[in-house]
């Protein structure tokens, strides 16, 4: 054992108190994988802490731990993207390597953040800011690093993922199950980020750029929550062989085939995908990632995607490996800087400038539900306008009338871009037959 690493741990709450219990439990593995004394010496929190090891320092003043000499790597853990940004920066200034699970964060200021620490020469990891424990960033980083990724689709929201499987296993109201994620430290501290799809939106930005090495683009990710489905669409689909999960997709399009644009697809939404897949039999907290990577083909990781156990597991791993980096014969060389993989897994100077595809010219496959006053030639009508427009349907679905005269129809597509459905849509709506408006999801068969 040749030296003593210092971590400081802003931020004691769920993950926080996580990485702690987790450094207690097995200190004697970190000593022995690494070859290092692991310590934490500081913790910034907002009250003192009575439970906390004496030997801790603790403080409220986040900026003087970011940059104490009694520190080598800093942990943060408080959320948010103001103060947690300033922190970070402060503590790259003074030369510490950052440890983040704040995918928010770096979805929105990541570009700046990891340009400002290969300057310093230190590195940013962020393995628990994407799909909690599942170890997807060193997968997407290093392992597949020599393969051409083509598109991933991934569960990447463990509260919504475990709100929909209550929902739909247990007939649970969508407030008590998010009550209850909360109160399993799941959630953000503002649930909306979950529920909207926004912190899916952020994780599928960190994961798009390092799939096809392109800068950090959240604000082009197209994204829709889970607010907006019903047991009625959840069980149609059931009835049709799919289930909805809400999945985030990076697929690359090289602008074959009919309006196809050449670009990056970044899109979070509740997608039918076929009961069989495996995707769709991920449940609870659980998340998945299906990543599609030329030679390798179809490689798919899973594990729990939020909770205190997963995320301190994926924040020590990082942990770890900067261990080895500071414990490493040449650590004192700032040029070389450890092993050193770039933080977006391409060199910076090789992100791609590949436009990020507008939503009317995405592609995807769709499950109409449509209702119509129950007259002879409505679904002619219907299959008309969705021929004229050149999109092929899949499957139909005609229900008994659930109003006086009022029919649901159920219709699945086959991929078309987004602009011809809206068209169609549209002159859907405006016919007399129709009563509401149509419920649209996306469809993907996962191939
Ligand atoms: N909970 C999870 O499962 C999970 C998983 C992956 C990533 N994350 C991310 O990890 C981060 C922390 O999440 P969490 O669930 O632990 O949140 P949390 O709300 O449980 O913990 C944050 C802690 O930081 C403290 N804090 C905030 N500002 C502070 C300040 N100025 N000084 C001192 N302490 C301060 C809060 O008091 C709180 O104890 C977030 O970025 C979140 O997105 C969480
Ligand atoms: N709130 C997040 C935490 C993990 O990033 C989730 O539920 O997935
Ligand atoms: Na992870």
């Amino acid at each position: 054992m040749s030296h003593s690493i210092k971590l400081a741990i802003l931020g004691l709450g769920t993950v926080g108190t996580g990485v702690i219990n987790l450094i207690n439990d097995n200190l004697d593995e970190l000593k022995r994988r690494s070859g290092q004394d692991i310590t934490i010496t500081e913790v910034g929190t907002r009250r003192h802490r009575d439970d906390i090891d004496p030997n801790i320092m603790q403080s409220s003043d986040l900026m003087a731990i970011a940059a104490s000499d009694n520190v080598d790597i800093v942990i943060e853990v408080i959320g948010g993207t103001t103060l947690a940004r300033e922190v970070i920066m402060h503590a790259i200034k003074n030369g510490k390597h950052v440890v983040t699970a704040n995918k928010a964060l770096l979805a929105e200021h990541g570009n700046e953040i990891f340009a400002f620490a290969e300057e310093h020469h230190v590195h940013v990891a962020y393995e628990a800011a994407v799909a909690g424990g599942i170890p997807i960033i060193k997968v997407m980083r290093e392992a597949l690093a020599a393969n051409k990724v083509e598109w991933l689709a991934g569960i990447i929201n463990g509260t919504g993922n475990f709100i929909m499987t209550e929902m739909r296993d247990k007939g649970r109201p969508f407030a008590d199950v998010l009550s209850e994620a909360q109160a399993l430290g799941y959630a953000e501290a503002d649930p909306t980020f979950d529920v909207e799809g926004i912190d899916a939106a952020h994780k599928l930005a960190l994961l798009a750029s390092i799939a096809f090495g392109i800068p950090l683009q959240f604000d082009k990710v197209y994204c829709e929550g889970i607010t907006g489905i019903t047991l009625q669409d959840v069980n149609y689909a059931e009835e049709l062989g799919y289930r909805i999960k809400h999945l985030g997709f990076a697929v690359r399009r090289d602008g074959t085939g009919d309006d196809a644009a050449t670009g990056v697809e970044l899109r979070v939404h509740p997608t039918l995908i076929p009961q069989d897949a495996l995707l769709a039999n991920v449940n609870g907290v659980k998340n998945a990632v299906l990543v599609n990577s030329h030679p390798l083909g179809q490689t798919l990781y899973c594990g729990d995607g939020a909770g205190a156990g997963a995320t301190a597991s994926a924040v020590m791993a990082d942990v770890m490996d900067l261990v080895r980096v500071l414990g490493s014969k040449d650590a004192d060389d700032k040029s070389n800087n450890g092993h050193h993989v770039p933080h977006l897994a391409f060199i910076p100077e090789q992100l791609s400038d590949t436009p990020i595809l507008r939503a009317e010219q995405m592609t995807t496959g769709y499950y109409l539900r449509v209702h119509a006053y129950d007259n002879p030639g409505v679904l002619a009508d219907i299959t008309r306008i969705l021929s004229d427009a050149g999109i092929n349907i899949d499957a139909i679905l005609q229900k008994p009338a659930h109003k006086v005269g009022q029919v649901p129809v159920i219709i699945l597509t086959l991929p078309v871009v987004e602009s011809r459905m809206n068209l169609a849509i549209e002159k859907i709506e405006k016919l007399d037959t129709i009563t509401d408006k149509v419920v649209r999801i996306r469809l993907d068969e996962l191939a």
